[in-house]
């Protein structure tokens, strides 16, 4: 059985890549190309926190974006040594076609599928993006004014479970991820596609600070590949 990944999104300082391995999170999240992101980096940037994520031994990073300049996206890998990219805007399938020609095989692609309501807007894509070069779907909400990204909302466990046969790649789950939720999602969890969760609000305090306790307690409580560690 595969492991449950945990991924925490939106780490800016070295500080924080390093409470995030210390507490049990297996993928960390850096965003550029994300316009007035509150956790904004830059490509120097990037590189430094992705190579203080690998140093650790635990975490992978992974480059989380609204960048659909495929050129641009083959220079940050190049620059920076990642190795999955996180497309959370409306990117389209020709867009990822380009991008998987361009960079290295090895180099996994996430697209983020956004469900309104339990819809999903980019459904009738679906196969296309698959057909593109997508390694791995991530499933997120937008919200009734059309915010995407740390809504803190969650997704409706049947339209989850609804929309993964749309699709043959494995999926990681987002929206208002928590320690506390996770029984809500066992049917979704139990699913063999199932490769984790993307967690943002819940790793952090009421200043938007990442809590280590948190974020341990998001291990335990979904059980994922590191729980043990940090019980
Ligand atoms: O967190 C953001 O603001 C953000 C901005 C741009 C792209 C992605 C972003 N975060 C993603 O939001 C979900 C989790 O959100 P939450 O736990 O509901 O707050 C996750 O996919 C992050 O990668």
């Amino acid at each position: 059985m595969t492991k449950t990944l945990l991924k925490v999104c939106g780490a800016k300082t070295r500080r924080d890549v390093e409470l995030l391995a210390d507490s049990g999170a297996d993928l960390v999240g850096l965003w550029h190309g994300v316009p007035n992101g509150p956790s904004e980096v830059s490509v120097d940037q990037v590189s430094l926190l992705a190579e203080a994520a690998r140093a650790t031994g635990q975490l992978e990073p992974m480059l989380v974006t609204f960048l659909s300049d495929v050129d641009l996206l083959r220079e940050i890998v190049a620059r920076t040594g990642i190795r999955w990219i996180q497309l959370h805007a409306y990117q389209m399938p020709q867009m990822i076609k380009a991008l998987r020609r361009t960079v290295p095989d090895d180099v996994t692609i996430v697209k983020v599928l956004h469900l309104r309501a339990g819809t999903c807007l980019e459904k009738p894509l679906i196969k296309a993006y698959e057909k593109a070069g997508t390694d791995l779907f991530l499933l997120d909400v937008v919200t009734e004014d059309g915010q995407i990204g740390s809504t803190g909302q969650r997704l409706h466990p049947k339209a989850v479970v609804e929309l993964v046969p749309s699709f043959t790649k494995p999926f990681l789950l987002a929206g208002g991820i928590s320690a506390h939720n996770s029984a809500d999602y066992a049917t979704v969890a139990a699913h063999p596609q199932f490769l984790g969760i993307d967690v943002d609000t819940g790793a952090r305090d009421h200043r938007g600070h990442f809590e280590g306790k948190n974020i341990s307690a998001i291990t335990r409580g979904w059980r994922t590949a590191r729980h043990e560690e940090v019980a």
